[in-house]
């Protein structure tokens, strides 16, 4: 078979952008990161992947460059967000991207894509020194009634969906800084403002 040239091909991709950004203290996805907003900036990497059918998920602002998917039950968490935006997604595997990881950069998206080839399981995702993340991964877009299920009959924990469904992981190399979640202040501080990003 002739090797896929664009890492994005056959996939749609959902930024989550929804919740409280209650540590935070302000909506994460309009902090800025090198004169962009978190959440343009995580959309960026999908358009760099040459992915094509971009969502973004739960965002309660106004500005957006590609289509806002609001969550079918609000409160529900990412799996609710996900949920939403799975029954939308026009191709069959789904890259999901938390807006709150903006340090991981395109280039370990795309090997994530590229190893999120060869699962075995309904979904893969990113995990770093035994840390798994959830909101960095692949994930069949038919698994949208099951995590309908999981939010209408379980408390709808994205690990708790996970556990129960089996999942593969990409084992990261890449240094320790990308994968920082940018949560509270101190994290945007650490990591951001004062990094001169
Ligand atoms: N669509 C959607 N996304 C969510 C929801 N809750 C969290 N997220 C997203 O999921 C990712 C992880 O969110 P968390 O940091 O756990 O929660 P948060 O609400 O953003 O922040 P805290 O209130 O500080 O816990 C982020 O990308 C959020 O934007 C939700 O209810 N709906």
């Amino acid at each position: 078979m002739p090797e896929n040239k664009c890492p994005g091909e056959g996939v749609s991709m959902v930024v989550l952008a929804g919740g409280k950004s209650s540590r935070m203290g302000r909506d994460k996805c309009d902090l800025k990161i090198e004169k962009s907003t978190f959440l343009e900036w995580q959309i960026e990497k999908g358009r760099k992947l040459g992915i094509t059918d971009i969502q973004v998920s739960g965002y309660h602002g106004e500005a957006c460059s590609v289509p806002v998917t609001p969550d079918r039950f609000p409160g529900k968490g990412p799996l609710g967000g996900l949920e939403s935006c799975f029954r939308r997604a026009r191709e069959e595997r789904v890259l999901v991207l938390g807006v709150d990881m903006p340090l991981l950069p395109a280039e370990e998206l795309k090997r994530l894509l590229e190893k999120g080839r060869e699962k075995t399981k309904r979904a893969m995702i990113l995990a770093h020194q035994g840390k798994e993340e959830p909101m960095a991964g692949i994930y069949d877009r038919d698994l949208a009634d099951e995590m309908l299920t999981e939010i209408r009959e379980r408390k709808g924990s994205v690990f708790a969906f996970l556990n129960r469904l089996g999942y593969d992981l990409y084992e990261s190399s890449a240094p320790e800084a990308y994968f920082a979640n940018i949560n509270c202040p101190e994290d945007y501080k650490k990591h951001i403002e004062n990094t001169g990003s």
